[in-house]
């Protein structure tokens, strides 16, 4: 098969739009259902009432039906007298009130005078108090439009005016087809090479979202023959076709070529990033959507581009995406060929949104778990620069994101720790950005976080943090609190293989390392003891190669992929490694002064300071908690 290597660039709206024309012939068939069962669905005709609503003439409140003119004298110095069956009828509210009467008193305005007798000292206006037949809902009258997204309260005029079935499109069943060799079931036994079929469970729940029938197929092989048989019967079955993966240049992506024999493809490669190799296209007259297999770059087509279809499809246009303003915490490049979705972690910091980029790889899923929002990068610009104001995607609520303690800085495991705790107590949660020390404390400087966490030696004095702090955030009151000691050491894997016992040995065993990022307080730390042992980091064979968290560090060395990383013991114990103790240092909290009236901040220091907490540290090992809580207001 010939390889399809030559992607288009086109924007977004233009390749929706485009998409969109070429699918004008397409609609879902429609079908009766009864009103009561029709929330969520689409009219596919307008609705008009079959009755009035009220039915009848009724009242409003609980009182007395009577005559106006009968009324007009009263005043507190002559009330009128009335009398029941000749002048009023006593009625409660939603009674129909008889023809010849045409107000209502209400009960509170009516003097007893006698048995059956009332007085009244204000005169009633004319149909005071009367729900006028048809008032609500006349005969005729348009209900609600064509394409319009039934919701609960329409249902309830619906029924008021008569109408107890209504005609709808039918829900657009979808076909979802994950392919590839290389993929497989879930529970099946892992071999190298084996990845776990996920993508098509995120698509059937996201149809759901979106209004759809997901229909889940099996993994099909990358076998030409028997995609073109498996899509082809798809189309006759289906109202929309999702095919997963497969979609760029590789040797055995057929998604463009499948589509093509059968059909005609559109639009290959739309210009997001991720998300670019997509294919829009159809089949007879049914759409098809060839979608990129890693899970990032999947959830964007889907939440771009077939979530809009399924709308469109149904003559509706599927609106949602709740935007807000952000300031940046950092500088964020960009290519000025693609728009790009960048996922956030979002706080709200004196009263504004803070927004602070993670992960931007296609292929990490817990990325999207982890994310609050997603900033997106218009096309024509090659970035932004830290504390621009830039457009944020929402995937929280902003309550949910008004109670989240952010904390951008340095990372350590303990820190998810204190986020489950904090969750647990409800109301508030901890999100953290992981940024290393240095970028921790700009963000402190620029008033972008909540609180920062910190490991930085200071190489003249051996002293931590303090003096970073001084130097970096002059004249702002910040309040910096202990908060563990913990063991940094030589990660190697179990057995210790090549021998190590001193940060020495990395060079004389010629051991591949793995290192952190500039700015991190580890890389620090490393430096530093390697300036005292006088080594230079040329001769530290993998010191260029940078990874941005303690387990991430000790991922690597875990599979192989290097035989040593400097890192914190706990890391190690979770990833089954050996440690070799080289420093204690400081791993502490910054924060500012004012920060520690704030409500949500209050309970993130309750539960670092709780027995439980510290019970979680026992048990991770590695951690000195001996001056946890203790404030040095600076
Ligand atoms: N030479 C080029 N290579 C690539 C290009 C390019 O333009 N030229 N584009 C890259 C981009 S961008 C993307 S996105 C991917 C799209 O890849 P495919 O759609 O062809 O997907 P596969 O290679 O088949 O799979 C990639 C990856 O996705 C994961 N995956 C796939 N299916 C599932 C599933 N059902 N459940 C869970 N995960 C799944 C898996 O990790 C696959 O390895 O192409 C780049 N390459
Ligand atoms: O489009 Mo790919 O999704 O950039 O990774």
């Amino acid at each position: 098969m010939g390889q399809n290597i030559y992607l288009s660039n086109i924007n977004l709206e233009k390749a929706i739009n485009t998409y969109f024309e070429k699918l004008s012939e397409f609609r879902l068939n429609s079908e009766k259902i009864k009103t009561h069962e029709a929330n969520g669905r689409i009219t596919a005709a307008p609705v008009f009432a079959k009755i009035s609503s009220p039915f009848y003439n009724s009242s409003a409140v609980d009182g007395i039906a009577t005559t106006a003119k009968k009324t007009f004298t009263a005043t507190d110095r002559n009330p009128v007298r009335l009398k029941e069956g000749i002048d009023y009828l006593v009625v409660d509210t939603g009674d129909p009130v008889p023809d010849e009467f045409d107000t209502v008193i209400m009960v509170e305005d009516l003097i007893k005078a006698g048995e059956n007798e009332i007085e009244i000292i204000k005169p009633s206006i004319p149909w005071q108090n009367i729900r006028q037949m048809g008032e609500d809902i006349v005969e005729g009258q348009l209900i609600l439009p064509q394409s319009h997204r039934i919701r609960p309260v329409d249902i309830g005029a619906l029924i008021a005016g008569g109408v107890f079935e209504i005609e709808v499109y039918k829900k657009p069943r979808v076909a979802i087809i994950p392919t590839g060799t290389e993929i497989v079931e879930p529970g099946t036994e892992l071999k190298v090479g084996d990845i776990i079929e996920f993508n098509s469970r995120v698509f059937a729940a996201q149809v759901e979202e979106y209004g759809g029938i997901p229909v889940r197929f099996d993994i099909v092989k990358d076998d030409f023959e028997r995609l073109l048989e498996v899509v082809d019967r798809a189309s006759k079955e289906f109202d929309l076709i999702l095919l997963n993966a497969g979609s760029s240049a590789g040797r055995e992506d057929y998604s463009k070529k499948v589509i093509e024999t059968l059909g005609q493809v559109f639009i290959h490669g739309v210009a997001i990033k991720p998300g670019k190799p997509v294919i829009l296209g159809k089949i007879a007259d049914k759409p098809i959507v060839g979608i990129p297999g890693f899970p990032v770059s999947a959830f964007f087509i889907m939440e771009n581009i077939v979530k809009k279809l399924i709308g469109f499809i149904q003559g509706y246009e599927i609106m949602g995406k709740k935007y807000i303003d952000a300031m940046l915490s950092k500088r964020t490049m960009s290519s000025s060929k693609y728009l790009e979705f960048v996922r956030v972690k979002l706080g709200y910091i004196d009263g504004k949104y803070i927004a602070a980029p993670i992960e931007r790889g296609a292929g990490a899923t817990m990325s999207l778990v982890r994310a609050d929002g997603v900033m997106e990068i218009p096309e024509e610009l090659e970035g932004y620069e830290k504390g621009s104001v830039v457009k944020v995607n929402l995937l929280k609520s902003e309550d949910e994101i008004k109670n989240t303690v952010l904390c951008i800085g340095s990372h350590d495991l303990i820190l998810d720790i204190a986020a489950d705790l904090l969750a647990k107590k409800g109301k508030y949660n901890l999100s953290s950005a992981h940024v290393g020390s240095m970028g921790g404390i700009l963000s402190l400087k620029d008033r972008e976080t909540h609180f920062t966490t910190l490991h930085l030696l200071d190489t003249e004095t051996g002293e931590y943090n303090k003096s970073y702090i001084k130097r970096y955030v002059p004249g702002r009151r910040i309040a910096l609190i202990k908060f563990v000691k913990r063991i940094q050491g030589l990660m190697v894997r179990k057995g210790n293989p090549l021998g190590i016992t001193r940060l020495e040995d990395i060079v004389n065993n010629n051991a591949k390392f793995v290192n952190r990022q500039k700015g991190s307080g580890t890389r620090i730390l490393l430096d530093y003891e390697l300036k005292k042992l006088g080594i230079s980091p040329k001769d530290i064979n993998g010191y260029e190669r940078e990874d941005y968290t303690h387990i991430s560090v000790a991922a690597q060395v875990a599979k192989g992929n290097a035989d040593v990383g400097l890192g914190v013991f706990s890391a190690a114990n979770i990833m089954g490694l050996d440690f070799i103790p080289i420093a204690n240092e400081e791993y502490d909290i910054a924060l500012p002064l004012e920060y520690l009236e704030h409500d949500g901040i209050k309970k993130f220091l309750e539960v670092i300071n709780s027995d439980e907490f510290k019970r979680e540290l026992d048990y991770l090992g590695g951690y000195d908690y001996s001056d946890l809580g203790n404030i040095i207001i600076e």
